[in-house]
């Protein structure tokens, strides 16, 4: 058995199965291996030779792909693949890559393959070339540099197969939603629904009740047509979701146990994972057992595709929390709207709400990170903005300045939802008793400030109309790349055209806003706010100054205190009105600050960042 040199693999699947694969050949496996480097140096690496196999520096044939399913050629490449860890990346002609997607027939070979129904059905059979070719395939980079024309990443095109690998009458498929709520999640639950119903002739459909949990813990809820026919127009997720209880193996034990063979789950980049993870787990078991990912996230941070759904509505939305803010403000002296949006890690709904707006002074994301006090930061923005026109829009995105409020409260927030996802420290409410008390304290200008969250309202009302359009584009792609026995892939547009993306693939990185791009330039452009490039300077200077003022703070406390643990010095959301004056907010799983009785200093420290003193916190003479 020759022990081959390693290939050279892309970044993506360096980062996710180690830095180098080898490859056997031998008697026993005479196809071998279609493998593309890509690091912009050149193309080498391994390459498919019927029966051989070559590597860099050695003779190469390209292998032809993507390669017509059924064909010799095909497969070859597909066992080929099957050694290379269930990877598919096959290079084409002129050095272009194909990132497939797995496929039934990777591990079992005979299936049998049926005529799609659709060929006979009304509403389908006048479209002309309805049917997808197997060799259809979709570039992610539609702009290339003229010296790189061909080459780049491919995926699949999604759509109708003219071959199916399952019998209507043998198909039972199982829906579940998972994460936090989105815009549109009911549409494409109607839509798988119907699809499968209307164009497939399937008639056992189920819903998982509750999330991933709800595969070994509840019953399934029937699903027919009419059951869904109302849905969409409802937010939420008709089917309920959860976070937490992925347990693989009493998942696939459910789904063998209720012979399952179609299983479409709706969410996030975490829903994803599990989803990958449900993929293999059939795959080792050999069940004829397709998995399919519908991305959904309010965020819009899943990568690869152009846009999640429900993106739009919950942009527009916000867009009357915004101008709710604008008139509130406008409407008084030294009047400040605050917004939160949601936005975890990335950014994008405030960023499109703003640039929608154009009444917004200030958008906070969290690839951005901000300072308070001195020269550029933050306080002296919002001070001049207010003696320029009077009054002032802040959006901020949940996500954002999470550190700067650890390192004011000197605490480290470790806590965590049931899904492993960081709490957030509430943004919202640090800025606003910052602000407060900053402009009363050292300028002695009350702020007129306003303080809008409307995150669950965005997130929980029904898509528009385009989202519900796009919602059922994606559930046809699901449910025809089901169909078709594609499995382990997520469904959505690449530049605008719906493809099958490897889940691995989609959930390898997570997408934010990239600040060097012209998206963000307008934005900055558009309100003009500091970009905050002296952060790591300021926030030293912050966190010494910080650190000062809590010793001083519990120095004057252990003077005065009686009772033990004092909230003086942690009080950035100390009671208002209303709250005893011993209380400080903390932090519950659903991200809202309550108040609590001030008797857990670990709580206080994670949930009420102490705000910082400008005047004494910042070397006005740092670069
Ligand atoms: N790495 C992972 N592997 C397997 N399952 C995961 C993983 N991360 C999250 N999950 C599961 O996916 C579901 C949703 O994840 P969550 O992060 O809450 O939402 P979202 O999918 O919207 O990002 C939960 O049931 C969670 O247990
Ligand atoms: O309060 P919940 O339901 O845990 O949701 C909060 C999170 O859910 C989101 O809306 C979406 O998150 P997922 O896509 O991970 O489900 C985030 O913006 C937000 O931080
Ligand atoms: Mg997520």
């Amino acid at each position: 058995m020759a022990c081959l040199r390693p290939a050279v693999l892309p970044e993506f699947y360096t980062r996710v199965g180690g830095g180098g694969v080898g490859v056997e050949s031998g008697a026993a496996r005479q196809a071998c291996v279609g493998v593309a480097r890509v690091d912009g140096r050149g193309r080498s690496g391994a390459r498919l030779e019927s029966g051989r196999v070559f590597f860099q520096g050695e003779a190469v044939r390209r292998v032809e792909t993507p390669v017509a399913r059924g064909t010799k050629r095909w497969k070859e490449v597909r066992s080929a693949s099957e050694s290379m860890e269930g990877k598919k990346i096959f290079t084409g002609a002129g050095g272009a890559t194909l990132e497939d997607v797995p496929h039934l027939t990777d591990w079992l070979p005979d299936l049998p393959t049926y005529s799609n129904p659709l060929k006979h059905n009304p509403a389908y059979s006048g479209v002309r070339q309805y049917f997808v070719e197997d060799t259809d395939v979709v570039a992610r980079d539609v702009v290339v540099n003229i010296d790189d024309m061909g080459h780049g990443v491919h995926f699949r095109r999604a759509g109708p197969r003219e071959k199916i690998y399952f019998k209507p009458e043998e198909v039972r498929a199982c829906i579940v939603t998972c994460g936090g709520l989105c815009p549109g999640i009911n549409t494409v639950i109607r839509e798988i629904v119907c699809g499968l119903w209307t164009q497939y002739g399937v008639r056992d459909i189920y819903g998982i009740d509750g999330g991933y949990r709800g595969f070994y813990s509840r019953n399934t809820i029937d699903l027919t047509p009419k059951i869904v026919n109302d849905i969409h127009k409802r937010g939420g997720t008709f089917l309920q979701t959860s976070r937490g209880g992925h347990d693989t193996a009493k998942i696939v034990d459910s789904i063998q146990d209720r012979d399952i063979n179609q299983v479409y789950i709706i969410g996030g980049d975490g829903t994803q994972k599990g989803a990958n993870a449900i993929y293999e787990e059939c795959k080792k078991r050999g069940l004829k057992v397709v998995v399919a990912g519908i991305p959904k996230t309010i965020d819009n941070d899943i990568d690869v595709i152009d846009k999640s759904f429900g993106f739009d509505t919950a942009v527009e939305e916000a867009q009357r929390a915004i101008n709710a803010a604008h008139v509130e403000a406008e409407s008084v002296q030294n009047g400040i709207g605050l917004v939160k949006l949601m936005g975890r890690y990335s950014g994008y709904i405030a960023m499109h709400a703003t640039l929608a707006s154009r009444d917004v002074d200030l958008c906070l994301i969290p690839e951005v990170p901000f300072y308070m006090d001195g020269p550029g930061g933050l306080i002296e923005f919002v001070r001049k903005r207010l003696r320029e026109s009077g009054h002032m829009v802040i959006v901020v995105a949940e996500g954002a300045g999470q550190e700067l409020m650890a390192e004011c409260s000197g605490g480290i927030n470790k806590l965590k939802d049931a899904s492993g996802n960081k709490l957030l420290l509430d943004v919202g409410l640090w800025l606003c008793s910052t602000l407060k008390e900053h402009f009363q304290k050292e300028f002695k200008e009350p702020l007129n400030l306003k303080y809008i969250d409307p995150t669950y309202m965005v997130r929980a009302i029904p898509s528009n109309a385009s989202d519900n359009v796009y919602c059922t584009l994606l559930a046809h792609s699901a449910i025809h790349g089901a169909m078709a026995g594609y499995c382990g892939f997520t469904a959505g547009p690449v530049n605008n055209r719906h493809c099958y993306i490897p889940i691995k693939r989609v959930v390898a990185t997570s997408r934010n806003v990239n600040v060097a791009d012209r998206m963000w330039a307008r934005l900055m452009s558009s309100t003009n706010q500091p970009n905050f490039a002296r952060y790591e300077r300021a926030i030293q200077l912050q966190q010494k100054v910080n650190a000062q003022k809590r010793q001083e703070e519990e120095e004057k406390s252990k003077a005065k205190s009686t009772n033990g643990v004092s909230t003086e010095g942690l009080n950035g959301h100390k009671g208002g009105a209303g709250n005893k004056p011993n209380e400080t907010f903390i932090q519950t799983s659903d991200r809202q600050a309550i108040p609590v009785s001030g008797d857990s200093k670990e709580a206080a420290l994670l949930t009420s960042p102490v705000p910082g003193d400008p005047t004494q916190s910042l070397d006005h003479t740092a670069p």
